[in-house]
């Protein structure tokens, strides 16, 4: 356990203080210091929307089964980040992309490749629970069935993505009911499940607790530390507390005004070992924003 710096200790009600005794993931101290086998590298990431220059110069990599969060204050570009990672900011209008995203080492940008199969391997969880106007069964089937995966048995298919998910208890006797009737939390681990159903191996999540309550915030939570064994997941939260406790790793970013144009561009201030981030940052813009004074 890395010691407290002495100027965070002599504030007891320092949201950091929290933020340290909730860091729950392994023990950190026998995490290398940065990931050794990357499943996914950001390098020289550069994002527009028309002439808008919304992040800059990214450089990240994503370890194997590892939770990675992406935190900072709103317009920092976080999620900008995210959609490169499996290229959704494509469906974006006027968005571009400069730099490269490498899926185990292979430009996920290059000429030829085919973003729908991107998706396949990197799959996304979004803000709000978004299940189609289906059954439950097909909300998971869905997906096999439009990539055409090869199938032997459907139902032990959705069986084995609703457990993956923590769901199957709850739904296992209303398979044929619609989606919608799930609370909120539910549905949530049902994208999940859908999500897992195309067995991707890297799993992107945007505020996937935003909408729900806390019990359902903290389901989830213990479902990303399950499925950390399984999957590499990287996930852009605005609560640190969140962050702090599932992510092995943390990405801060801020945003920096052009001094002509107002314009406020993201970037990337500082990646470490979770823990480290949040005892001991090394850049003073992280410690402004972890310790609440800024953001
Ligand atoms: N589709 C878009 N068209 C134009 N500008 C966009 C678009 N999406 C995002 N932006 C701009 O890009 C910048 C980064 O936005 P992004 O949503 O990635 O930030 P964020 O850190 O995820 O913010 P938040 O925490 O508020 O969700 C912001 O200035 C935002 O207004």
């Amino acid at each position: 356990m890395a010691t407290t710096p002495a100027t965070f200790s002599t504030r007891p009600k320092d949201p950091q203080e929290d933020l340290m005794t909730s860091v729950a993931g392994e023990d950190q101290g026998t995490l290398p210091e940065l990931p050794p086998e990357p499943v996914m590298e950001a390098n020289k990431l550069n994002v527009f929307y028309g002439d808008f220059h919304a992040v800059h110069d990214v450089d990240l990599r994503f370890g194997k089964n590892e939770i990675t969060a992406l935190i900072g204050p709103s317009g920092c570009g976080k999620s900008t980040v995210l959609r490169c990672l499996n290229r959704m900011n494509d469906l974006v209008a006027g968005a571009r992309v400069e730099g490269e995203v490498t899926y185990h080492g292979k430009n996920i940008y290059d000429r030829g490749v085919d973003p729908i199969a991107v998706r396949t391997h990197i799959g996304m969880v979004f803000q709000k629970p978004n299940p189609f106007p289906k059954s439950i069964f097909d909300n998971i089937a869905y997906g096999p069935r439009v990539t055409g995966m090869k199938v032997d048995s459907m139902d032990d298919l959705v069986e084995q993505a609703l457990r993956g998910a923590a769901l199957w208890d709850e739904v296992k006797d209303k398979l044929k009911q619609s989606a919608y009737g799930l609370s909120g939390g539910q549905q949530q681990r049902l994208c999940i499940a859908r999500t897992i159903a195309t067995r991707p191996d890297v799993i992107l999540m945007d505020e996937p607790c935003s909408a729900l309550d806390p019990i359902a915030t903290s389901r989830i939570e213990d479902l990303m530390m399950e499925l950390r064994s399984d999957y590499t997941i990287i996930i852009v939260t605005h609560n640190m507390q969140q962050a702090a406790r599932v992510s092995d790793r943390t990405a801060f970013f801020t945003a920096k005004a052009d001094e002509t144009t107002g314009n406020r561009t993201g970037l990337l201030v500082e990646f470490d070992r979770t823990k480290t981030l949040f005892s001991n940052p090394s850049d003073r813009r992280t410690e402004d924003y972890i310790s609440g004074r800024f953001g």
